[in-house]
């Protein structure tokens, strides 16, 4: 298969500061990739190194096959779509749209019906003569998008294009934005600290920490296979509860054999139980009810913690004494020392 995009062992810096570490990715044409991670994880910096404004430090990018690491960003062929939209705010949209185009000599007209053509793709074809500010933040960033479109680039890098938008037009424009790719066919890197987001968009995730990448797969292998105690926290709300494995649940005939190594045990609160008459003995410290659903949080003995999700109409009470039992199918085991997943 053509390769959208590939980043070959790429590290970069700020002045002194290593920020990405031998960063491996690849995404092949069309395909549309999150890279998921905390706040400082880097992930900006793997878009501005693609897009060409960051220098790598080590490594090789290459876009549609072709080796840009020592291109100008204006050479890339790239796309990117910035959170605040950078939209002019003196232009129309359509000139805004158009304005790429323009700069780059394709004829006024021409380049006015490409934008018009853009801005139907994504919706906003009914705004061309207004300006940015009298549009609403989900208009702008479909503008904003009509104008990474209409440049035809081999690949489309979205900066975390949706979180100045509330909860309800994100869940929209994430649906929007999905299709639009599916649409076009277009290559994409998408970045983004919401869990939920990468889970809907992607046809694969690349977790990001601490300039690492820690994990590529598909949402699914994320989120049934995390390749570490990182990525098992990080995707999941409330995150997915960790024990030590010779800790204090108790253990059942179905629970897995155990080496001599100390090992963690995750297990989301969906896979505990808390009507177990034989379990192990906890607190309830307190309970969230959000709408058919309740979390339970609980507390076991050595003050570890557990969290349980169980139908709001069945909840505890604060304060009770529940004993819970754990779905041993659906755990997970990792390395103590290291984080890492174990395999028996
Ligand atoms: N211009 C800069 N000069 C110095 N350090 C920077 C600069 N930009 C980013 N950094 C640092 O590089 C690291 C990675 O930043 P980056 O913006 O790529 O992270 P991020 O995952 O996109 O974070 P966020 O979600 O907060 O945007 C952070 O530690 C950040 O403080």
């Amino acid at each position: 298969m053509t390769d959208g995009l590939v980043l070959d062992g790429v590290s970069a810096a700020y002045r002194d500061t290593a920020v990405l570490h031998e960063v491996d990715l690849s995404v092949s044409r069309g395909e549309l990739l999150v890279v998921l991670g905390p706040s400082g994880a880097g992930k900006s910096t793997v878009l501005r190194v693609v897009a060409g404004l960051e220098p790598v430090t080590a490594g090789r990018v290459r876009i549609a096959d072709r080796d840009v690491t020592d291109e100008r960003p204006g050479r890339r062929n790239v796309s990117m779509v910035f959170q605040s939209y950078a939209l002019f705010p003196h232009l129309t949209v359509v000139e805004n749209i158009a304005f790429g185009l323009e700069v780059r000599d394709t004829p006024r007209r021409l380049a006015r019906e490409r934008a018009r053509a853009a801005a139907e793709t994504v919706g906003c074809a009914g705004l061309l003569d207004r300006r940015p500010g009298q549009l609403s933040g989900g208009e702008r960033q479909r503008v904003a998008l009509a104008r990474a479109l209409v440049r035809e680039p081999d690949v489309f890098l979205l900066d975390e294009p949706l979180s100045n938008l509330d909860l309800a037009l994100r869940a929209e424009m994430r649906a929007e934005l999905r299709a639009l790719h599916d649409r076009i066919g277009a290559t994409m890197v998408h970045v983004t600290h919401d869990q939920t987001e990468a889970l809907v968009l992607a046809d694969r995730i690349a977790v990001l920490r601490d300039g690492r990448v820690e994990q590529v797969g598909t949402p699914d292998e994320i989120w049934r296979a995390p390749a570490s105690t990182f990525v098992a926290r990080f995707v999941g709300s409330p995150a997915m509860n960790l024990l030590p494995a010779d800790g204090p649940l108790r253990p059942r005939d179905d629970a897995p054999t155990l080496g001599e190594e100390p090992l963690e045990i995750g297990f989301r609160p969906e896979a505990v139980a808390l009507d177990a008459t034989e379990g192990t003995p906890a607190t309830v410290d307190r309970v969230e009810v959000i709408g058919e659903d309740a979390f339970a949080y609980l507390s076991l003995a050595a003050g570890h913690q557990v969290v349980a999700r169980v139908p709001a109409a069945r909840r505890p009470e604060r304060g009770a004494a529940v004993r819970l039992d754990v779905r041993w199918a659906d755990a997970h085991l990792f390395h103590a020392a290291t984080g890492r997943r174990y395999q028996p």
